[in-house]
């Protein structure tokens, strides 16, 4: 289910921030912050998993090049509890994108070298409660 996406008509460059703000609902079994250039072209899929897919409270980032996802990434920490209020900050530059969140910080590599981006998606299990661009 696509909780919300803005396309096509972003422009956030490198050193700022997306703010993502809401609430894991409380049986969530994943959800997913995507960024990119569209659907099919993603700096990074940040992915937290409770369960699914196999995985239990483990983050997957992966990258999405031509629609086609690139190397998964498992993050050792898993931050999240079901029903959690939390605010994500996504910013990136040439070399790498960054999520931060309150008690933690991930890395993943900017594969496709993205420049700018123009798409951000939210999925799953978690009711967007505001999202500001800083
Ligand atoms: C062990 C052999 C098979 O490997 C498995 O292959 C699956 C299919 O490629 C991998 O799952 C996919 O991993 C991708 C990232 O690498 C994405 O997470 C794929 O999900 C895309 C997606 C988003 N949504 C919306 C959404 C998002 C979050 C919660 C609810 C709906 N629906 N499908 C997800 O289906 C899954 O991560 C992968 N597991 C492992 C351990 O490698």
């Amino acid at each position: 289910s696509l909780a919300c996406y803005l396309s096509g008509e972003l422009d956030v460059e490198p050193g700022e921030c997306i703010k993502v703000k809401g609430k894991i609902q409380s049986d969530a079994k994943g959800f997913a912050v995507n960024v990119g250039k569209d659907s099919n072209t993603l700096m990074l899929h940040f992915n937290p998993r409770f369960d699914c897919h196999g995985d239990v409270n483990t983050i997957v980032c992966n990258s999405k090049e031509d629609g086609m996802w690139g190397e998964e990434d498992r993050k050792a920490d898993f931050p999240f509890q079901h029903g959690d209020k939390i605010e994500i900050c996504i910013s990136f530059d040439e070399t790498e994108a960054t999520v931060k969140l309150p008690e933690a910080e991930f890395k993943f590599p900017n594969r496709l070298g993205m420049e700018k981006i123009e798409y951000l998606a939210v999925e799953g299990d978690f009711k967007v409660k505001a999202i500001k661009f800083s």
